[in-house]
């Protein structure tokens, strides 16, 4: 589903480079924790996979796209399928809930009336019924991250990317978005998710890529956020 060969990005103003001769591969269903001290590269690998940003060297796929070629005006089709979800939300906030995962779907080109079937079925996934009509500044954090988890999946994207998405929130609050995800993954879709949460990550006990100044220098299976033991 994804793969990543022999991947090195030097930006054009930095000595090392952000990511350094990675090769590794996720498959269909695989739920993925990228761990890293700040600067290992874990969001530049969430860049590439989204072609935010091109790899220097060697190739970037996604499904059946090899990214890092991908022709410009291909680039849309390819975000469409990859929902992402960020540490500060990114909503829109003079948009209601509901707006808010009805514009994923409106500039996908869907019909008002897929639209009106959808957006409901979101809120009910990520448990905001009988929020639909607050606007952002109305809501917790946590409530925040599942609006934009309904935004992220409700083009029923091939990956869900997931940039510290627990960053923002407390301990209780953080245990609760993860169950959500790991719903969110037991039903099929794949998760790639770059975190600094140990508890989360030794909890979850899934599979842990680790980078090091670019390199990737560990891929447990079934790991935890220390050094596997
Ligand atoms: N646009 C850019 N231009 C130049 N250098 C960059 C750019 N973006 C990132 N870098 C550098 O690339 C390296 C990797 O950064 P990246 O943001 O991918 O790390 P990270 O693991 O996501 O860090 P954090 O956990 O702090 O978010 C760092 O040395 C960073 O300074």
């Amino acid at each position: 589903m994804l793969r990543l060969e022999n991947v090195t990005k030097l930006y054009p103003t930095s000595v090392r480079p952000a990511l350094d001769d990675v090769s590794m591969d996720v498959d269909r269903g695989e739920f993925v924790f990228l761990i890293g001290p700040s600067g290992s590269g874990k969001s530049t690998l969430l860049r590439l996979l989204l072609r935010e940003e091109a790899p220097s060297s060697g190739n970037v796929f996604v499904a059946n796209w090899n990214v890092a070629r991908l022709a410009n005006r291909k680039v849309p089709k390819l975000r469409q399928r990859m929902g992402c979800v960020f540490q500060d939300f990114r909503l829109l906030g003079n948009r209601t809930v509901a707006e808010n995962i009805a514009f994923a779907l409106e500039v996908t080109g869907k019909s008002e009336h897929t639209i009106r079937t959808v957006v409901p079925e979101m809120l009910e996934l990520v448990g905001l019924d009988g929020k639909s009509e607050r606007m952002p500044a109305e809501l917790s954090g946590g409530e925040a991250q599942r609006v934009a988890i309904a935004r992220a999946l409700a083009n029923r994207p091939l990956v869900l990317l997931a940039d510290e998405p627990t960053g923002n929130l407390d301990p209780e609050t953080s245990d609760d978005i993860m169950l959500l995800l790991d719903r969110i993954n037991r039903a099929g879709t794949t998760v790639v998710m770059a975190t600094h949460d140990r508890q989360i990550v030794d909890a979850m006990r899934r599979r842990v890529v680790e980078l090091h100044l670019g390199k990737l220098a560990r891929d447990d299976a079934r790991g935890v956020y220390g050094a596997s033991r």
